[in-house]
């Protein structure tokens, strides 16, 4: 019998894991429960076979994996809320949340509650997230189960959990360094004469060139700039130019901004 997976508190994360394990032929939209307070923020889902509720205690109770999309702040509630389910059935609990670590959630669970902390970014809605991992309590099979859900949405990867705030600034917030960098090259794209849509698809494609050429060919990228570099070319004085004015460091105090306010 195929599993029953709830998301409690589908917003943004929520519907993006919705939409890509939808995308799966072999996933039954019947398998699927979505909650928040005001479900008609779901009504995309509706028509799709999906169950779409306010009712996080009936998730809950048809659920086999739960998985907690809210706000860190409101875990606790949650927990509160469904604390006699999670005791009464196996259920395997997924928390997305950020900084709320395994300890904190397995003091409002009972000590043999199953979970796992996953870390997702936004690109699950397309299958091409990466999502960390790290778990107490589970069995090898749970693990497996938990790595092939994720991986239906994209590549999943077991760490330390003492690295999950770090991989929450890589893989989750790095998603949007990314499109903020794509986003200023369209903006350059634009002012050496492209319109928006054409500077947008080059730069686009050119983003997902240069990280498929990486993960096909396994490089480090200093080796392929090192084709494009032609000695007293324009890419190296654009690239020093970058550089003059910070680029590399700017990303890695971003990096090390991030990570500081989640440690906080
Ligand atoms: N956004 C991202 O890219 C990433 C987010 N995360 C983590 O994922 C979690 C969710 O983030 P994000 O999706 O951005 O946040 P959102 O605010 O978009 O989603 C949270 C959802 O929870 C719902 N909600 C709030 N209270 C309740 C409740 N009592 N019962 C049921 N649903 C509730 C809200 O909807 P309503 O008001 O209708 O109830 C809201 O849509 C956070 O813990 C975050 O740290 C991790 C990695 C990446
Ligand atoms: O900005 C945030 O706090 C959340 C966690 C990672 C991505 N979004």
């Amino acid at each position: 019998m195929k599993k029953s997976i709830a998301i409690i508190g589908s917003g943004n994360l929520g519907k993006s894991i919705a939409q890509g394990l939808l995308k799966n032929e072999d996933f039954e939209p019947s398998q699927l429960i979505l909650t928040r307070r005001n479900p008609a923020n779901l009504s995309e889902f509706t028509s799709r076979g999906v169950t779409i509720s306010s009712d996080n205690r009936l998730a809950a109770e048809k659920a086999d994996i739960l998985i907690l999309g809210v706000k860190p702040f409101t875990i606790p509630v949650i927990l509160d809320e469904i604390k006699d389910i999670l005791e009464s059935k196996k259920i395997i609990l997924i928390s997305l949340a950020t900084g709320v670590s395994l300890n904190e959630i397995a003091q409002q669970t009972n000590s043999s509650q199953v979970i796992f902390r996953a870390m997702p970014n936004i690109a699950a809605d397309i299958q091409e997230s990466i999502t960390c991992l790290c778990s107490r309590n589970e069995t090898v099979d749970q693990k497996t189960e938990v790595e092939n859900l994720f991986n239906h949405i994209g590549q999943s990867i077991s760490i330390d959990e003492s690295l999950m705030e770090a991989a929450t600034v890589l893989g989750a917030c790095g998603i949007a360094y990314v499109l903020r960098f794509i986003r200023a090259m369209i903006q350059g794209g634009i002012q050496i004469g492209f319109d928006s849509d054409t500077a947008s698809k080059i730069v686009n494609q050119t983003v997902k060139g240069a990280a498929e050429l990486m993960i096909k060919n396994e490089m480090h990228p200093e080796e392929a700039i090192d084709k494009v570099t032609t000695p007293k070319g324009c890419t190296i004085v654009g690239l020093n130019e970058m550089e003059h004015h910070g680029f590399s460091s700017s990303m890695v105090r971003g990096v090390l901004a991030s990570y500081e306010k989640i440690e906080k």
